[in-house]
């Protein structure tokens, strides 16, 4: 069952074809990076996915449902690069915060989120301030509050991008063991080729004037049980699929040979 699909999607700003004609089916539980030059329409389409934005032309569904209306059920959760967490709440009631938007009680916003903070290791900083928290803990604070309602869908944009890279790959690792635990399909954009072979099903490789999608890199679902995945030849052969395709900005991925539509 697919959780987003996405039909025919076009957005035009005044001055730029931000996306032109993009298609793209995300299955239940899959894990799709988007990768591609500075201004090939990577957060556009995230955004019209969160129904943050209308698209020009095509659809969006998220659940069999219009965007909006996925907006409205609060069927997805949205972590992007700043973790954005609301500093005179504590660390526990930023987890609560979409609990008690969708009328959860207070007992059971309380169970939830002590499993989320065990999950995310901050059991400890329940009762501090954001601004207490180092940049990878809130980042992890965002990604719980996120999950809270335990969506089926994931979008995030850039989550990891402002952290050290020791730090980004203990989170790469920790996202991973969560949404195994949780199922949730994620749609991730990232910048870096490593990250997104790391953590995907399948890489969609973009290009700019106009954004469309060229080509999508599936990996090998047995690189991640690899002993030391990111040392792996498997690993830095994946990469280089990614470079290539990158590279080639070729024709849309349904004109490209062998390629499905
Ligand atoms: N609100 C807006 N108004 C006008 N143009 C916009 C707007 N948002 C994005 N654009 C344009 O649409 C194009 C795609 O932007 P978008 O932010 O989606 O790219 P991106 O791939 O996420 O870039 P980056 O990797 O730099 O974050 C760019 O040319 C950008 O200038």
């Amino acid at each position: 069952m697919s959780v987003v699909e996405i039909d025919n999607l076009s957005k035009q700003y005044p001055n730029t074809v931000a996306l032109h004609n993009v298609s793209l089916t995300v299955g239940d539980g899959e894990f799709v990076s988007l990768i591609g030059p500075s201004g090939c329409g990577k957060s556009t389409l995230l955004r019209l996915i969160a129904d943050l934005e209308s698209p020009t032309s095509g659809t969006v569904q998220v659940r069999d449902k219009s965007a909006s209306q996925a907006r409205k059920d609060q069927d997805y959760g949205i972590a992007f690069q700043q973790a954005g967490l609301l500093d005179w709440r504590t660390v526990r009631e930023n987890i609560e915060l979409p609990l008690q938007l969708h009328k959860v009680g207070r007992a059971e916003r309380r169970a939830r989120s002590t499993e989320l903070l065990e999950m995310i290791g901050l059991s400890e900083f329940a009762d501090h301030r954001p601004t207490e928290l180092s940049g990878g803990m809130q980042q992890r604070v965002a990604i719980a509050r996120a999950l809270a309602p335990k969506p089926r869908l994931l979008l995030m944009d850039e989550p990891f991008g402002a952290l050290d890279e020791m730090t980004r790959e203990k989170m790469q690792t920790e996202l991973l063991s969560i949404v195994e635990e949780t199922k949730a399909a994620v749609v991730f954009v990232t910048h870096s080729i490593g990250e997104a072979v790391y953590l995907s099903d399948r890489v969609v490789v973009m290009s700019p004037r106009p954004g469309r999608i060229t080509e999508i890199v599936d990996i090998d679902p047995g690189l991640r049980d690899l002993p030391d995945t990111r040392e792996s030849p498997e690993f830095f052969a994946a990469i280089t699929r990614v470079r290539e395709a990158l590279r080639r900005k070729g024709a849309p991925v349904d004109e490209v040979a062998g390629e499905p539509a």
